[in-house]
């Protein structure tokens, strides 16, 4: 038996020349930077680069900037005219100066234009402004930036995470407590669902489907834009029982009570609703060990007829080409979740695989940061 190697061991050097190994020593050498910063030829990357890594060091920051504007209610403020500084630094009660460091990161980080002697959302900012629930989201990242605070401690499974508690507190027993909060948070979630559903359905084709199930609906987002975009459709929500009567009440508003069927219930232990010739998980197999995925969609494939169709849409890992919305932030909130985990589309894929489903396709994600998608067949059509 050999010693276990300690966890401090070199990964051990691969004999020969190694054109990686002579980079990287080059590159990690004080010397070599200072050499490359002036050449003339290396000066311009090296700067570049210098500024990548200045970024990845400040990022932290630049969030909490973000933060600030955000939770200052900044961007509505300067929408329509330039406002000076004393007019924002009393708006929110921050002393003059204090307010021009803000104003000052914030326009450096592309929020703002300087305008005359004060600010003026720019064109990003005002995108940022556009996306549906994405104010609410930098809103609620106080608690994610709390558990990040030791991402250590969060790899090794000994924190006590407090978005563990926070979604299921959002859409289980707490919502009784406190119905404000819980109200507001289903709400950013069905909101951030507008992105998701029109990325979904760019992505993917319902033609020849009538009948699609959407099992972990939620509050109905995804089937009432679904409905909009797909007239003939008959459509059936299943979440769990606390769930469903806010999808009621939207399909109701939205006018589609008498095309959605509504469903309480939990797809760990009842039987799904009948009917569907395509089943939707949309961000739900996130939320979930690989052990309830794989039962699900065991679930779903003796629920579907030959032929029907799975899709599954969530923002995925980017697998072997990591990118950073799925496996930097994505990642990082599932894992801070603790019940699931972010997987590349080739995962899902060959979950679904196992689970019998063919013609498994996995579209090319234009905006990752919002979904990717993974389609498959139950064997068995004429
Ligand atoms: C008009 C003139 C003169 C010129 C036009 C120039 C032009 C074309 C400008 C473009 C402007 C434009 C249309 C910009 C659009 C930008 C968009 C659509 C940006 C979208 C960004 C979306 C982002 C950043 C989404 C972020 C989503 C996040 C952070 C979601 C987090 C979700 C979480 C944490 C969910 C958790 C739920 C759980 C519990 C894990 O299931
Ligand atoms: C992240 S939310 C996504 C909701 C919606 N599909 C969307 O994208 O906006 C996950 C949903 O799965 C539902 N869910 C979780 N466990 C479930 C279970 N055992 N049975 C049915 N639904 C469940 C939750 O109630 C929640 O609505």
């Amino acid at each position: 038996m050999t010693d276990a190697i300690p966890d401090t061991a070199p990964a051990r050097a691969p004999r020969g020349f190694s054109w990686r190994r002579w980079r990287n020593r080059k590159i990690a050498s004080p010397a070599f930077q200072s050499w490359a910063s002036r050449f003339p030829l290396t000066r311009g990357h090296a700067r570049r680069e210098g500024e990548r890594l200045f970024d990845l060091v400040a990022g932290f920051v630049h969030s909490q900037v973000l933060w600030a504007v955000v939770e200052l209610d900044l961007l509505t403020a300067t929408r329509d005219a330039p406002q000076s500084l004393t007019t924002l630094a009393n708006r929110a009660r921050i002393p003059e100066d204090r307010m021009e460091a803000l104003m000052q990161a914030a326009t450096a980080l592309g929020l703002f234009e300087r305008m005359g002697g004060g600010y003026q959302l720019s064109g990003l900012g005002a995108a940022l402004m556009g996306v549906p629930g994405l104010i609410g989201m930098i809103r609620h990242h106080d608690v994610f930036y709390r558990d990040m605070e030791d991402p250590i401690a969060v790899l090794r499974g000994e924190k006590q995470t407090e978005l563990a508690r926070f979604w299921p507190y959002v859409f289980g027993a707490g919502a009784a407590e406190n119905p404000d909060v819980a109200q507001r948070y289903s709400q950013l979630m069905a909101d951030s669902q507008a992105l998701v559903a029109e990325e979904t359905l760019r992505t993917v084709s319902l033609d020849g489907i009538t009948h699609l199930l959407d099992v972990g609906g939620g509050t109905g987002a995804f089937l009432a834009a679904v409905g909009r975009a797909n007239p003939s459709l008959r459509m059936t929500l299943f979440d769990l029982p606390a769930v469903v009567p806010a999808a009621e009440a939207r399909f109701r508003e939205a006018g589609l009570s008498g095309r959605v069927h509504v469903v309480g219930g939990s797809f760990r232990d009842d039987p799904l609703p009948e009917g569907g010739d395509a089943i939707s998980l949309i961000r739900v197999c996130y939320d979930h060990s690989d052990e309830t995925v794989r039962a699900l969609m065991a679930k779903i494939f003796a629920a579907l007829p030959p032929g029907g169709k799975l899709l599954v849409s969530e923002p995925m890992s980017g697998g072997d080409r990591p990118h950073r919305p799925g496996d930097a932030y994505f990642a990082f909130y599932c894992m801070a979740m603790q019940t699931g985990k972010a997987r590349s589309q080739a995962r899902i894929a060959e979950m679904m695989k196992e689970a019998g489903f063919q013609g498994i396709e996995t579209p090319r994600s234009r905006r990752p940061f919002v979904t990717s998608v993974v389609t498959g067949c139950k064997p068995g059509a004429t």
